[in-house]
């Protein structure tokens, strides 16, 4: 399997290249050149397949031979291991056809945790083969950051500096970063929002002599091997409802399209998805495009769904490539209107063929509230904000009998505050993450300065030449 760039000017890469690149070279998204695929008689006998088993099937055709099978099964169970259930991502029913699908139980209590922990040990594996050290700079609006930390934690050939918005994540959030004692960790403070974050580690990745000099790697979604690993998920869950032989739809709370695009992926891999709706909170950019076809960005507002506060969502770019039949020129016409203007318009049979596939709907902060609370008096069932905001889009677009899963990306503990504000019921902290409120706290404040942070980096990382 091969690797290439939604921009169409950056070196073709194999696997474990692509793992370790993050972003290509010329600014643009890794893709694999084409899509796995599974039939029907494929899908249907991975029923009953253990997760880490049901990862392997789904995961290999991604490697291209690059990682040997015993090596990646062990790096597969360990990943899962770190999960405190023992499905991983378990199916949970919520009502007539209505599901939640929680990916949260895995040591930072976010779905991130599913393609984190598996993403720490493939880098590791690699670095290790080839003797070398990476720098890992990477932006979060919150739960991306604490996963990250976790799974880096204490290897011994990365560095990790995780850039975060400065007061705008949860203090659980907050404290998933800055309070690991490891020595290969760097929480860094922004004076900005996650957009600035995001922002400026692509323009690290863009200054290709600092990108060398420190040997730059990325684990957002802007990585490859982030998104796939979530494809596994989708697989699981439908292979619960019935898949193949019965259609299923998917609600993704959705910030920066990575998790979604896990499930366009698995379509295209041969899994039948009726439909993939897009959730949004009050930065409804992704809910606007496809009601307009034009992807204007405006101010990021706060809200009680913190880590979906994004208004440049990275991944759609690898959407837009496959909607433009793989052309990267249409590509970087619609990333260079960005850059400029902040907005792009997409073509009218490209916006067409999204909306074949996807619908999008939009919760605000009111709604978020009411959904928490409906649910649990409905269900007795306590949602996080994130997939409150999935299960409010979900209620107006579910379809007849086709179930409909609900992608539950946090455990309500990570937000006590906002689910208390909207039903009275305030979600501890499992047990084992109870000394995580008293533990000091470390991190760095800097001003949303690319020369600043790249200062920063090059002074606190192993890894520069
Ligand atoms: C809890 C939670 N839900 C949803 C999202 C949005 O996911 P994505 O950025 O993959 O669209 C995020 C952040 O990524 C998140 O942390
Ligand atoms: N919501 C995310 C933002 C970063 O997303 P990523 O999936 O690209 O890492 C977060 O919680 O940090």
């Amino acid at each position: 399997m091969q690797y290439v760039s939604t921009r169409g000017d950056a070196p073709v890469l194999g696997f474990s290249d692509a793992v370790l690149a993050g972003l290509a070279r010329d600014g643009g998204l890794y893709v694999p050149r084409e899509w796995p695929q599974f039939s029907a008689s494929d899908i249907r006998a991975m029923r009953g397949l253990a997760y880490p088993d049901l990862a392997i099937r789904v995961l290999t055709p991604f490697l291209g031979g690059e990682i040997a099978a015993p090596v990646f099964e062990k790096l597969v169970r360990e990943a899962y291991a770190t999960f405190r259930h023992e499905a991983v991502c378990p199916l949970v029913q919520t009502g007539a056809n209505a599901f939640v699908l929680e990916l949260f139980h895995g040591p930072t209590l976010a779905f991130k945790d599913v393609a984190m922990q598996l993403l720490a040990r493939l880098m590791d594996h690699v670095l290790a083969e080839r003797d070398q050290r990476a720098t890992i700079v990477g932006a979060t609006s919150g739960d991306t950051g604490g996963a990250a930390i976790d799974a880096f934690a204490g290897r011994n050939r990365t560095d990790i500096f995780i850039l975060f918005p400065h007061g705008k994540v949860s203090p659980v959030q907050q404290r998933q970063m800055t309070t690991s004692t490891a020595a290969n960790v760097h929480a860094l403070a922004l004076e900005g929002n996650f957009d600035d974050c995001q922002g400026l580690v692509k323009d690290m990745f863009n200054d290709h002599g600092f990108r060398d000099r420190v040997s730059l790697s990325g684990v957002n979604s802007i990585n490859w091997a982030r998104i796939m690993a979530q494809i596994v998920y989708y697989f699981s869950s439908a292979l619960s409802l019935g898949a193949p032989d019965r259609p299923i739809s998917f609600t993704v709370p959705t910030g920066n399209f990575g998790d979604i695009f896990a499930g366009y992926a698995a379509k295209r891999m041969g899994l039948p998805i009726e439909r993939l709706i897009i959730a949004t909170n009050d930065n409804d950019i992704l809910a606007r495009t496809l009601a307009s076809g034009e992807y204007r960005t405006k101010g990021v507002f706060a809200t009680t769904s913190p880590s979906m506060d994004i208004q440049v969502s990275s991944n759609f770019e690898r959407l837009l490539f496959e909607a433009a039949g793989r052309d990267a020129a249409t590509v970087r016409r619609y990333m260079n209107g960005l850059k400029q203007s902040g907005a792009f318009t997409i073509e009218t049979g490209q916006i067409a063929s999204i909306r074949a596939e996807f619908d999008a709907g939009r919760a605000g902060v009111d709604e978020v509230a009411a959904t928490i609370r409906s649910t649990l008096e409905a269900s007795n069932y306590l949602l996080d904000p994130h997939t409150a905001a999935a299960m409010h889009v979900a209620v107006g677009k579910a379809v007849g009998a086709i179930p409909m899963v609900v992608l539950g990306t946090a455990h309500p503990a990570k937000f006590p505050a906002a689910v208390e504000a909207a039903c009275g019921v305030s979600p501890a902290l499992p047990a084992w993450l109870g000394s995580l409120m008293s533990a000091d706290e470390k991190y760095t404040v800097l001003p949303s300065d690319l020369k600043m942070v790249e200062d920063y980096v090059t002074r606190h990382t192993r890894a520069a030449r």
